[in-house]
């Protein structure tokens, strides 16, 4: 059975409409991945999923329940990381674990989750004086307190620097690996394409895609771009004729080729046969920001 099940999620503020008819399903186990630009609609979708918002229309059913008709069932089986928490500055780490846990009718260990999370030695530090990373630790485990299925994080890692958010995707892949789905809301199209198993894409309150990571990058952008340096003039039609080319071009001493399917074997065949050597390949495959952008027609630098 999936976990979660959105269908036709519809949602606005006043006369905006932020959420337009978005369905998804998200299943047992998985990493789950809501990417899209600023604005797409993404925190609002994960926030009427774990019952922090009425919907407008539409349904969502999470393991089985209504958010909004059975919110009192939900908290303790969906653990949320809101975007922007935070705590009063002075509040001790233990303080904040001991009082998340007085909520939950059958909680986890705090102090086990302190060794879990890497905190033991910060126990008694106030939240103030934790480093970027410390403070989503801390999130983090306050979030897994409830010892829920379904842990929600949105925007983990925005603000952190790149070795504290690579440190964070193994956190991440804890939380999976202790047999909770994890429904992760990102900017970052390579934590997406590091860690999800499957990426919703939503933008301007639509999912415009869902699909695993390679799934997205074949289905929008199955061109590959070929370049090298010929050790010998290669004969006009050498590589157009092959099935695989859709395009030659000459750049100065290179030959950038594009194409589909085999296109490397295919020319790197041809060239031996005519014993000509490709010197200074390089084989450029899609990614997901070529995908993002043809799917959004927005690039990485507008959804930072
Ligand atoms: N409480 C609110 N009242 C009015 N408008 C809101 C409210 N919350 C969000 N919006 C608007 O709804 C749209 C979707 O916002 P939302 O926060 O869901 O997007 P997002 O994809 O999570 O963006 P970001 O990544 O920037 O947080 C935006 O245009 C936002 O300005």
């Amino acid at each position: 059975m999936d976990v979660i099940e959105v269908d036709r999620l519809h949602k606005r503020y006043r006369d905006h409409v932020a959420v337009r008819d978005v369905s998804f399903t998200v299943r047992p186990g998985e990493i789950f991945g809501v990417l899209g630009p600023n604005g797409a609609g993404k925190t609002t979708a994960v926030e009427c999923v774990a019952g922090l918002r009425v919907p407008d229309g539409g349904t969502v059913r999470v393991l089985g329940l209504d958010p909004r008709r059975e919110h009192d069932a939900l908290p303790s089986r969906v653990g949320v990381q809101l975007q922007e928490s935070q705590l009063p500055e002075k509040m001790r780490v233990r303080e904040a674990l001991r009082l998340y846990s007085s909520f939950y009718a059958d909680p986890v260990d705090w102090r086990r989750l302190l060794d879990d999370w890497g905190l033991a030695d910060k126990a008694n530090t106030p939240f103030g004086k934790l480093s970027g990373g410390q403070k989503q630790r801390l999130f983090i485990a306050l979030a897994l307190i409830g010892n829920p299925d379904i842990a929600v994080l949105d925007e983990l890692t925005t603000g952190l620097d790149p070795q504290a958010r690579r440190d964070t995707w193994g956190l991440v892949e804890d939380i999976r690996a202790r047999g909770v789905t994890v429904v992760l809301v990102t900017h970052f199209m390579e934590e997406a394409e590091r860690l999800c198993d499957r990426i919703a894409v939503i933008d301007r309150g639509r999912v415009v895609a869902l699909d695993t990571p390679a799934g997205l990058v074949s289905t929008v952008a199955a061109e590959q771009r070929i370049r090298f340096r010929p050790s010998a003039p290669v004969p006009d039609g050498l590589l157009t004729d092959l099935p695989e080319v859709t395009s030659v071009r000459r750049v100065g001493p290179q030959l950038h080729v594009t194409g589909t399917g085999d296109l490397l074997q295919a020319v790197t065949s041809v060239l031996a046969r005519h014993r000509i050597v490709a010197a200074e390949l390089r084989v450029e495959q899609a990614s997901l920001d070529d995908a993002f952008v043809a799917l959004t027609g927005k690039n990485l630098e507008d959804v930072r």
